[in-house]
């Protein structure tokens, strides 16, 4: 049993509110796409309104990538949505951040610096160790109460995730508490049952291939994407250089042999591209998977057509489908075919749940509506989905029941 806002006593409270506002980010810097700082609006806005002090902390992007980086347009934008100023402050748990927290009056809000500037929220921990990270540590001492609405983060026990609810009292923000609602529930959807697995978080699809098929809750997998291109490895596909590379430079190498013992445990069950769409002469270029290797530095960068009416025919017999990540690189227009098609069918399955930052994203930029349930979570509602307990779940459920039981215990 957890806690919402309802439970809470809201007024000169001082709240930190764990959101999940990470989003792409365009070449200047700006965000490109602002649906999951959106999503936030309703849980601030009820504690804003009813007179807490906000401090809100967030990830943006991962250590190393082109989306890492402060959360300055954020509170910006933050400040646009809620029609109120948010303050921003470039410090996450040092002196200056905890003197922001303590300066915060009844209905102000201050965003901190991205968390993941400190290298312990990037690592996970059980939720005790987590309680004695310097962030937790720090920052806990300041706060009255926390709030976790980060349903699209759910899956990672890191320190802002898992340790605040041990030190200091913990509730669900109306996101979180909705989509546990929604998702709460796989094994009573309607079968046969289909997950499509795209984008680029291989590991975290790989989890959930073995999960679900381990425990039955899937008929078949599709795969699409880099999760696809990893799979046609594993199957003894050469995809060329170009593709080989990309996936070797995420780190993904170790998928493959992952994805191969999965094939051979479940074959059957996961369905790999027919053919795939390269660049070539400017233009989108289609090979059948017998026609590979592709030409000197070109990558797989979407599924082809053959492989779309495949899928398609599989969708058609399906009770529900469950999908996380685009079919290809959708930012592209001559790669974004297979995203619009395979999602467009998908819609058309009594029940249909689609989840991730990016593929959000890619359905909003394509037009594609009409899913039972879009979740703000792409791994977070897989995970939810493979009927796994999500670790800031399981904090929040054993949350500290009052600040004194912090005092007591650390
Ligand atoms: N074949 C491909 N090669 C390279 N990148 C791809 C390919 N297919 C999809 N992608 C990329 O995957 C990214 C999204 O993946 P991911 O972050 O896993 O999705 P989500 O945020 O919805 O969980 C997009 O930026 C897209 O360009
Ligand atoms: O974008 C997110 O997840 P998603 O890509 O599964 O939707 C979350 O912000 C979690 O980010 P992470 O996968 O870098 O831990």
């Amino acid at each position: 049993m957890i806690d919402t806002l309802d439970d809470l006593d809201v007024e000169g409270t001082t709240v930190g509110v764990r959101v999940d506002i990470n989003s792409p980010i365009a070449d200047d810097g700006s965000l490109a796409d602002d649906a999951r700082l959106r999503a936030h609006v309703d849980t601030l806005s009820e504690l804003l309104e009813r007179s807490g002090r906000v401090a809100v902390l967030a990830h943006q992007g991962r250590p190393g990538g082109d989306d890492f980086g402060c959360l300055s347009p954020h509170a910006d934008r933050l400040s646009d949505l809620l029609g109120r100023p948010v303050d921003y402050v470039d410090a996450t748990f040092s002196q200056a951040a905890r003197e922001a927290v303590q300066s915060l009056e009844d209905g102000d809000c201050v965003v901190l610096e991205n968390t993941r500037f400190y290298s312990e929220e990037y690592m996970e921990f059980d939720p005790d160790r987590a309680a004695r990270t310097q962030l937790v540590a720090n920052l806990a001492p300041v706060l009255d109460a926390y709030v976790n609405d980060a349903f699209a983060a759910a899956h990672r026990s890191q320190p802002s995730l898992v340790g605040f609810p041990t030190v200091v009292p913990g509730y669900a923000g109306r996101v979180m508490e909705s989509e546990l609602d929604v998702l709460g529930s796989i094994e009573e959807t309607p079968e046969p049952r289909i997950y499509v697995l795209g984008g680029a978080k291989v590991p975290d699809s790989i989890d959930v291939a073995w999960s679900v098929l381990e425990k039955d809750l899937a008929d078949h997998i599709l795969t699409a994407g880099v999760v696809a291109n990893v799979f046609l490895i594993a199957d003894g596909v050469d995809l060329g250089d170009a593709s080989s590379d990309f996936i070797y430079e995420q780190g993904y190498w170790d998928e493959i042999d992952r994805a191969s013992d999965l094939l051979d445990a479940y074959g059957d069950r996961i369905a790999l591209p027919r053919d795939v769409a390269v660049d070539r002469d400017d233009g989108r270029h289609e090979l059948g998977v017998n026609a590979l290797p592709p030409q000197e530095g070109e990558a797989a960068m979407d599924i082809g057509s053959s492989t779309l009416a495949y899928y398609e025919r599989l969708l058609e017999d399906a009770g529900t489908v469950i999908l996380n990540g685009p079919a290809g690189v959708f930012e592209d227009d001559r790669f974004e075919l297979g995203t619009r098609r395979l999602y467009g069918a998908a819609t058309d399955v009594p029940t249909s749940i689609v989840g991730g930052g990016d593929t959000a994203s890619a359905l909003r930029r394509l037009g594609v509506e009409g899913f039972s349930h879009v979740s703000t979570g792409g791994g977070a509602a897989l995970q939810m989905l493979t009927a796994d307990q999500l670790p800031a779940v399981s904090a929040l459920e054993r949350t500290v029941d009052t600040a004194s039981d912090r005092n007591d215990g650390h």
